[in-house]
């Protein structure tokens, strides 16, 4: 029988735990967390009167063996009957939009649309989409997003979407994100079968860490703060993982401190009446556009629950920095809530055409709340992952710094390393 320590009661830890205390294997599970709450960037603020406002994720794609795996885990907790469902068929699920050129555009969407000329876009999307079958196959061992894209689809949906869509998850760069590490599947089908298109249509075989290999909607990605760790016997902390292990682990320690994080300003704002001029899940913003703010998230059209049941109300969160934050908004310790409040009612202004102030907002600064897959992040987890094996260390490596950045990711990554520890979970 086994007692293990779990380092980070954040969603991961939570997940983490949760598998080891099914296993008959495990006679105790400690969870160490060193704030004041669990959840890590999981985090809401329930008003008096019932609204309630994100801070953090907002919501999980359940596609996929990892979303699947994360509506297993609601289930056998019994938390079904609380989750909000946004069916296929729903607008915040149908309509994507861009801010691009000024305006908000709508993206594409079906095969009508992939054969139309759409605004932002210089010519049909299926034409680049038939060409890419044809592109040669990539040589390097990892390649930028931006890269990878341009060379396969054209340089026009790489500026645009695809800046756009790692914005959007990553609060990122694609010039400077791996495509190996942050959209594994577009890279297995380019090495499968040469091509995204035909990857997409007869599969690419092979799946990351026991499942599917991508969360959040085909998009997968520990901060020595992020990392929730697995002990066999002894614990150790201390305020961040790479400080909480000893001196002989200096190697691991070192490879640990090597992955970047980005800091992201989420501000929520609460409008009186109905302002949006579109419906939909919300709009990205490319960073040829505007670099500060990342996007816009109209909660109060995929959550209307959570909107405030005096009068109507429309709760918007703008999401700004990320990869851009230092250049645009200075160093995180010194930048103040009113100048990135300023900013994000702004930006509604410009983009939704609200002609007067929210009523309610709260900023949260998220720092270093995003780990960034830069080229080579597959070797850097994989070095990890060795030196704890050769050294038959009882610990095991879990969370968004290793093998997805989205809550499914976090929380298969917690399951598969008690797999791996103890055999599958009951
Ligand atoms: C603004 C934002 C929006 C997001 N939106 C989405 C979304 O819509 N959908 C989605 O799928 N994902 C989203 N994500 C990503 C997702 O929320 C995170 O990847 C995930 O929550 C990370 O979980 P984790 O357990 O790995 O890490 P964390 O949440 O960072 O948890 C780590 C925990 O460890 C604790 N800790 C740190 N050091 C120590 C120590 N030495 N000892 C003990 N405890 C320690 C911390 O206090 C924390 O509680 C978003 C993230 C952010 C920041
Ligand atoms: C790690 C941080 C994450 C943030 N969001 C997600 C993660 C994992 C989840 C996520 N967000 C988007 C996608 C792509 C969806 C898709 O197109 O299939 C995923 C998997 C895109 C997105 N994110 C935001 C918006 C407004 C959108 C567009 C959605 C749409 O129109 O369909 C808001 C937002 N979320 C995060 C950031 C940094 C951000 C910035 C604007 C965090």
């Amino acid at each position: 029988m086994k007692t293990v320590a779990v380092l980070g009661g954040g969603i991961g830890g939570l997940a983490t735990a949760y598998y080891l205390s099914k296993s008959p294997q495990v006679a105790k599970v400690i969870l160490l967390e060193s704030s004041g709450r669990y959840g890590g960037w999981l985090w809401s603020t329930q008003r008096s009167d019932g609204a309630v406002f994100e801070h953090g994720p907002r919501g999980i794609r359940p596609a996929g063996a990892v979303g699947l795996n994360t509506l297993n885990l609601v289930q056998d907790i019994g938390l079904e009957n609380e989750i909000l469902p946004v069916p296929y068929s729903h607008n915040a699920s149908k309509n994507r939009y861009l801010y691009v050129n000024e305006k908000l555009h709508k993206m594409p969407s079906g095969l009508w649309g992939a054969l139309q000329t759409v605004s932002p876009f210089s010519r049909p999307i299926i034409h680049s989409i038939a060409k890419e079958i044809l592109v040669k196959k990539g040589k390097e061992d990892d390649e930028s997003i931006h890269s990878f894209v341009s060379r396969r689809l054209g340089k026009e949906l790489a500026d645009i979407a695809i800046d756009s869509l790692c914005r959007g998850v990553f609060a990122g760069d694609c010039r400077r994100l791996s495509v190996r590490s942050c959209f594994p599947p577009l890279y297995r089908a380019e090495q499968s079968r040469g091509s995204i298109v035909l990857g997409m249509l007869l599969g690419s075989g092979g799946s990351r860490r026991g499942a599917g290999g991508g969360g959040g909607g085909g998009v997968s990605p520990v901060d020595p703060q992020t990392m929730s760790l697995m002990y066999r016997s002894l614990p150790v902390v201390s305020s961040a993982l790479a400080s909480a292990l000893p001196p002989a682990l200096a190697p691991l320690s070192k490879q640990a401190q090597e992955i970047s994080y980005v800091t992201v300003a989420v501000v929520n704002l609460e409008y009186q009446g109905a302002i949006l001029p579109v419906e939909g899940f919300g709009h990205l913003i490319p960073s040829t556009e505007n670099k500060g703010v990342l996007g816009v998230v109209y909660d109060s059209v995929p959550f209307p629950q959570h909107n405030s049941p005096k009068g109507v109300t429309t709760r918007l969160t703008v999401m700004m920095g990320g990869a851009w934050f230092q250049e645009v908004f200075g160093s995180p310790d010194t930048v103040s809530e009113e100048s990135l409040l300023a900013v994000a009612t702004q930006a509604v202004r410009a983009h939704l055409g609200a002609g007067y102030p929210p009523s309610w907002s709260k900023v949260a600064l998220q720092k270093n709340c995003i780990p960034q897959y830069y080229l080579g992040h597959w070797k850097r987890v994989e070095s990890m992952r060795r030196y704890v094996a050769e050294k038959n260390l009882p610990l095991s490596l879990v969370g968004s710094s290793y093998d997805g950045v989205s809550v499914n990711d976090v929380i298969n990554s917690g399951r598969v390393a008690v797999e791996q520890l103890l055999g599958p979970t009951p």
